[in-house]
């Protein structure tokens, strides 16, 4: 018997892509979402659809590996970014994913990571109580294998000591997590106005 998908899991993935649509963070189909649900279950994004207009037969269940309850249904082309997330941080309860003009476009200058110093908004992340601190965000080079693409974060991951909630894919996007979803959006928020300000600091030089 399958469990139901529970509404305010619905709410908060719809609520997400309004929020982020009137940012202009989800272009065309761009961007997935998710949340966790209990007893290994996640509610993610169906693949294709205009984040911007989620309604809730747009939101679907899958597995901790990415199999969907309903095999008829194709979740996000990104949900093993998603499952991977939740399978290496059990705090995580939420996950987003956008592709904004600050975040692409500064993606395909970086190197490996990017850093984000000096920023009062830096207290979004944890662990960082001043704005006297640093940030570096895994740059991942972007994959339309996405099985080998998660292979590439949980490579870098395991490299390091402390793990940032959020990492880009060049060209791409980013992806960001927190306990749940109002505090991911809050971290998302917090990420893309440091970008924005690094992307005008680079124009004003
Ligand atoms: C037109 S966006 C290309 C795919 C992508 O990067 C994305 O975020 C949306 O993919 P999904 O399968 O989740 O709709
Ligand atoms: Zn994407």
């Amino acid at each position: 018997m399958t469990l139901p998908l529970p509404q305010p899991a619905i709410e908060a993935i719809i609520g997400a892509g309004r929020r982020m649509d009137r940012r202009n963070w989800v272009p065309a189909t761009a961007g997935n979402f998710s949340v966790r649900l209990p007893e290994g279950r996640v509610a993610v994004t169906r693949s294709g659809v205009h984040k911007g207009y989620l309604t809730p037969e747009a939101v679907m269940v899958v597995d901790l590996d990415g199999r969907p309850e309903d095999a008829a249904l194709r979740p996000s082309a990104e949900t093993l970014l998603h499952c991977g997330i939740y399978r290496r941080f059990a705090e995580a309860g939420a996950v987003l994913h956008g592709h904004s003009i600050a975040n692409t476009v500064l993606s395909r200058r970086a190197g490996e990571s990017l850093e984000l110093a000096g920023y009062e908004l830096l207290k979004a992340f944890p662990g960082l109580a001043t704005h006297d601190a640093s940030v570096a965000l895994p740059v991942f080079d972007n994959d339309q294998d996405i099985a080998r693409l998660q292979a590439a974060v949980e490579g870098r991951w395991a490299a390091m000591n402390v793990v940032p909630p959020g990492y880009l894919i060049r060209g791409h996007g980013v992806y960001v997590w927190a306990r749940d979803m109002e505090a991911a959006l809050a971290r998302l928020e917090a990420l893309e106005f440091m970008l924005e300000c690094e992307l005008l600091q680079g124009r004003i030089g």
